[in-house]
């Protein structure tokens, strides 16, 4: 059993704006089994999919994928900040390995990380450095995007990758489901928003806690039934968690990226890292889904799943 996964939506409003005590000590059992559940499988090695929301990825120079080799939490959203415990030679074993498979993925030796990659790793360890990781980014939200099924293809290089490595590797996706947060748009953003876009790392305290505070106004106004969001989509959520636990990639694959926008909304094209985890994993043959969650939680903008997953 050298590989399990754990696959989570991330909310960066999880305490910022927390939906009812009752809801929110149910996510937090889930939440606490799933680090059970990675307590049990000891990983030696821990390889992230995740997107970002342009902390540190930027139109300045936009990838589709990329694994981090040195990697930092820019500490959005009150999370912790300063680096991760990269494993180098492994992210450098793996990005080889990826690019000999024919999916032309980059590489950084400074990977700023923010909340999609981060909340993860605060659900599962006691800390950012609690256990070797390789991030890998994947490119959610600056249009163009590439197809799904590419995610699908990046996932399979790196499970293939880390098969060879004879280690204990939980693989973890983080995003989605069905979501539409405020996250800017190029083509339709005002000047200012542009240049943010291209060039807004490191912002300063002030700037951060404005933008923060936006989102969750915004989180206010989706909750109550307010503002111009695409609604939560349970049937689809579903359909998306069947899919993955049955290993039916194909019925993700044949999908355009307006199918996951019009279905899910924006965000949902972070349903990527699920199928470049779940790819990883069916690398190895055969799963099992050994917990599933599912609950659409407007207050935290998000249709919320949490499953985890052995090789059979
Ligand atoms: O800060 C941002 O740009 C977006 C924040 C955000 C909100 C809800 C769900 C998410 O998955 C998410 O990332
Ligand atoms: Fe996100």
């Amino acid at each position: 059993m050298p590989l399990a996964l754990c696959t989570t939506s991330h909310s960066p409003l999880i305490g910022l704006h927390d939906p009812d005590p009752q809801v929110r000590a149910e996510v937090d059992g889930v939440l606490a089994e799933a680090r059970a559940f990675v307590t049990g499988f000891a990983p030696d090695l821990v390889v992230v999919f995740a997107p970002d929301h342009y902390n540190g990825f930027l139109y300045d120079m936009m990838p589709s994928f990329c694994v981090g080799a040195a990697a930092s939490s820019v500490g959005d959203y009150g999370l912790p900040s300063g680096p991760l415990d990269v494993d180098r030679d492994t992210a450098y074993a793996i990005a080889t390995a990826v690019l000999d498979a024919g999916v032309d993925v980059a590489v950084s030796e400074d990977m700023q990380v923010d909340h999609g990659l981060v909340q993860p790793l605060t659900f599962l360890f006691a800390s950012l450095t609690a256990v070797p990781v390789v991030p890998v980014f994947i490119n959610c939200v600056a249009e163009p995007l590439g197809p799904a099924v590419r995610a699908r293809l990046l996932g399979a290089a790196v499970g293939e990758a880390v098969r060879e490595l004879g280690r204990r590797v939980l693989v973890v996706g983080s995003g989605g489901l069905s979501h539409d947060p405020p996250v800017p748009r190029l083509a339709e953003a005002p000047p200012e928003v542009v240049e943010r876009l291209k060039h807004g790392r490191n912002p300063t305290r002030e700037q951060r806690a404005q933008r923060e505070g936006r989102t969750i106004a915004a989180a206010r106004d989706f909750a109550a039934g307010r503002g111009p969001f695409r609604p939560l989509n349970p049937a689809w959520d579903a359909l998306v968690l069947d899919s993955l636990a049955a290993g039916d990639f194909a019925a993700l694959d044949g999908r355009g990226n307006d199918w996951f926008v019009e279905e899910g909304g924006h965000s949902a094209h972070e349903v990527r890292t699920w199928i470049a985890a779940y790819a990883a994993l069916a690398a190895q043959g055969p799963y099992e889904v050994r917990s599933r969650y599912y609950r659409a939680i407007p207050e935290w903008f998000a249709g919320f799943a949490t499953t985890t997953a052995l090789p059979r």
